[in-house]
């Protein structure tokens, strides 16, 4: 959807962006990360026309976009920047109107759209229709320029470390809404970035550029796994075989558990195994029974502490198994079910 062909930009006899090429596809949500002045802002001003290359293209579905006016482009993107760029004398209404406005929606229907908007960014739109820029918190002001970003449909949506100012919870609560919001609304979502943790954790594709030239574009998982070279790696950071976990779930790895009822606990036969999970008639994890050679021992546990469920990443497993100074976790589902077991033996040897 978005094709970027052999671009170069210079400020001042200094090459900011040196011969990029890069396909991000439609529907996708694209990170672009490098470190300070490598160029990345620039890459994205382009793309909506709020820089000119010196040389070289960029097509959106196919379309040159020098062929096409900045303003009329604009309007098909959204734009979302760090300082939120929200108009102080502005309500919060008015400012998610700005484009809808420009482009002439129907009032009515740009009306509902900001109530969907407000929803979808999980701000309560009649306790903040009416607020101002200056009654709101930096976390509010910032969803409101992500609603902004999307009140007129745009099928392409630039964000330029949007949330680089925010507490880091209401950073990552954003994160996981912007990843949601993408899901529901398949938008092509370019994000920039200089946070690696936050580029692994929202990130398809990952573009890590150093200045002005892209040195890799991968998944997070084979970025993680193959680094190019010492420059990735380093930039991955050293724990990059726990991050790659995080982008893991436990439910795609977790396997078979052996169990016993609650009732049957006594009948219990030593096996090759050194442990059995104890359920009651409803599944619900119980405990576990250690076996030794001559003995065996019941340890009642609390599922929801104890146990995993299916969308905590192998990062929480391990973490979870470190804290708890055990080498198998069970895997339950939201009542307590046992649903399996994971053992950190699997994660060493399967990811
Ligand atoms: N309009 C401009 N005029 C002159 N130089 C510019 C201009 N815009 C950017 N630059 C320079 O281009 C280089 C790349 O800037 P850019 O903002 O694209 O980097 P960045 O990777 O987004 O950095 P950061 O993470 O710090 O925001 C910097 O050295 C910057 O000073």
């Amino acid at each position: 959807m978005i094709k970027i062909v052999d671009l170069t930009k210079t400020f001042n006899n200094h090459t900011v962006l040196n011969n990029i090429n890069l396909t991000i596809k439609k529907g996708e949500l694209f990170v672009l990360i490098g470190p300070s002045g490598s160029g990345k802002t620039t890459l994205l001003k382009m793309i909506n026309k709020m820089e000119t290359p010196d040389a070289g293209k960029i097509f959106i579905n196919n379309e040159n976009i020098s062929k096409i006016k900045g303003t009329q482009l604009r309007r098909k993107i959204g734009y979302v920047i760090q300082s939120i760029g929200l108009l102080p004398h502005m309500s919060v209404k008015d400012n998610i109107l700005i484009v809808p406005k420009l482009i002439k929606m129907d009032k009515s229907m740009a009306e509902r759209r900001v109530y969907e908007l407000l929803e979808l960014v999980e701000l309560e739109p009649e306790q903040y229709i009416n607020k101002y820029p200056h009654q709101l918190s930096g976390g509010e002001a910032q969803r409101v320029g992500i609603a902004r970003a999307l009140a007129a449909d745009p099928p392409i949506v630039l964000m330029d470390e949007p949330f680089g100012a925010l507490d880091p919870i209401t950073k990552s609560r954003l994160q996981n809404q912007i990843c949601q919001i993408h899901k529901t609304l398949k938008k092509t979502i370019v994000f920039v970035t200089h946070d690696i943790d936050e580029a692994i954790k929202i990130g398809q594709r990952i573009a890590i550029i150093k200045d002005g030239q892209i040195i890799q574009t991968d998944s997070p998982q084979d970025m993680l796994s193959k680094p190019k070279n010492s420059f990735i790696a380093t930039f991955l950071g050293s724990d990059r075989a726990l991050k790659k976990l995080s982008k893991l779930l436990v439910k795609e790895f977790k396997k078979k558990a052996d169990y016993v009822l609650q009732d049957e606990k006594e009948e219990v036969i030593q096996t090759n195994k050194k442990y059995v999970w104890v359920v009651d008639k409803k599944s619900i994890l119980k405990g576990w029974i250690y076996l030794s050679e001559n003995a065996k021992q019941f340890t009642e546990i609390d599922h929801k502490t104890f146990a995993l469920n299916d969308n905590e990443t192998l990062k929480d497993a391990v973490s979870k198994m470190v804290a708890q100074s055990v080498k198998t976790l069970p895997v339950c589902d939201k009542n307590g079910k046992l649903t399996g077991e994971i053992s950190l033996t699997d994660i060493v040897t399967k990811t």
